[in-house]
């Protein structure tokens, strides 16, 4: 796989330079889901206050990109319709001075969730107002589409150019996400020229960055490779992809490994592992932040997290080998993961006790 790397006729980049020179290599950016797409798949929808509490402690730990929610239909996804109470609550706000450079996306699938957000955005002007930045969606099968929002993708493609103008005249960036890029529970195998075309579009759209998603995690290094040597052939750069990788047979840290070290400059992750599809029959959590900080800094990649990592081999964030900042940095971020699933567990055994309660 790796001798394929090298020698791809487009030029992608080689696998040892991402691994060899970690001061040269700008940054992989981290982009942490788990507060949208971690909590969209809950059992039982968390209180909008545990959300904030969660988005607070991702931030106060060193994570600068957090998603905080969406603006879908509540009877689609009714884990998102705290997504305005999220957004405006007063801890946000105090984030959003504390840290100049926050951004916290919104998904938003149609024209009416756009309003909705246009709506808020007007109702609480505030500076830096409460997000700068939103995230449309798309799928590269039909049967995904048609599950995740009962449409086509040409249809759902043809829907995004005016949200696209709106949200630029509203300085809103736009980031996309195309779904089941490796495979799909419906429709079985993906081409890799469908992925790229429908990539392409959303770049030509506005989209600063296209975040391609391994929704049902059957991704594996050699299909990845394939999927942006497409793309790359297509006229889509690799430089504007992002990868977010589900973990269903344990492949997402050496899918990512390897999209990195193929120039991908952004990585979707998702603290503790939460998360799932809810139209995803069988889709496991997403790769956990964790366990992505661990490989990139172990391997000497630095990231948004982690800007200067030591030499690859060198770490030290498990203390075997110091008591370094870095490590407490990265335990306090797992003690956020740790939280959350405290938090998650009381609420889903209080809501049983209230069921029980009920049925006396
Ligand atoms: C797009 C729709 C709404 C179409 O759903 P629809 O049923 O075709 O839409 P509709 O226009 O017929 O409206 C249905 C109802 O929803 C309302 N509605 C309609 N739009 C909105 C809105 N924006 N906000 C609030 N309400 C809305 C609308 O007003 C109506 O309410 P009613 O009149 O019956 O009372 C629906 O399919 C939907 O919400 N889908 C979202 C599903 C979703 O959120 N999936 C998870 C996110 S994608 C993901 O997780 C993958 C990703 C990004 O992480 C990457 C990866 O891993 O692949």
């Amino acid at each position: 796989m790796l001798t394929r790397a090298l020698r791809h006729p487009r030029g992608l980049p080689s696998f040892s330079r991402a691994l060899s020179s970690s001061s040269s290599q700008q940054p992989i950016k981290l982009v942490e889901v788990g507060p949208r797409d971690g909590l969209q798949n809950e059992k039982t929808p968390l209180d909008a206050q545990i959300k904030v509490e969660l988005i607070e402690r991702l931030v106060r730990s060193g994570l600068r990109d957090v998603e905080a929610g969406s603006f879908v239909s509540p009877k689609w996804v009714p884990q998102m319709a705290t997504t305005p109470e999220v957004l405006t609550s007063p801890t946000l706000a105090q984030l959003r001075r504390d840290y100049p450079d926050l951004s916290l996306p919104v998904l938003v699938p149609n024209a009416r969730g756009l309003s909705s957000l246009t709506t808020l955005l007007s109702q609480h002007p505030s500076d830096p107002p409460l997000t700068n930045e939103i995230a449309v969606f798309v799928a590269a099968s039909e049967g995904f589409s048609r599950a995740n929002l009962n449409t086509t993708v040409a249809d759902s493609l043809a829907s995004l150019p005016p949200i696209f103008d709106s949200a630029k005249k509203q300085g809103l960036r736009v980031r996309a996400y195309v779904s089941v890029v490796l495979g799909c529970p419906f429709d079985g195998r993906i081409e890799p020229e469908k992925v790229a075309g429908v990539a392409k579009e959303l770049l030509e759209m506005g989209a600063y960055e296209v975040s391609l998603g391994d929704t049902i995690g059957v991704g594996v290094p050699a299909g990845w490779e394939k999927l942006l040597n497409e793309c790359e052939r297509k006229g889509v750069p690799v430089s504007k992809l992002a990868a977010h990788c589900h973990d269903t047979y344990g492949t997402a840290i050496s899918n990512i490994l390897h999209c990195v070290s193929l120039g991908i400059p952004t990585v979707d992750t998702s603290i503790a592992s939460l998360g799932g599809c809810p139209y995803s029959p069988g889709a496991t959590g997403n790769v956990s932040t964790e366990d992505v900080l661990y490989a990139l800094y172990h391997s000497g990649i630095p990231s948004s997290f982690f800007p200067s990592p030591p030499e690859a081999g060198e770490g030290t964030l498990l203390g075997w080998n110091g008591e370094g900042e870095d490590k407490e940095r990265f335990e306090r971020l797992c003690a956020v993961g740790e939280w959350g699933e405290r938090e998650r567990e009381e609420k889903r055994k209080a809501k049983e006790a209230e069921k029980q309660k009920a049925k006396l």
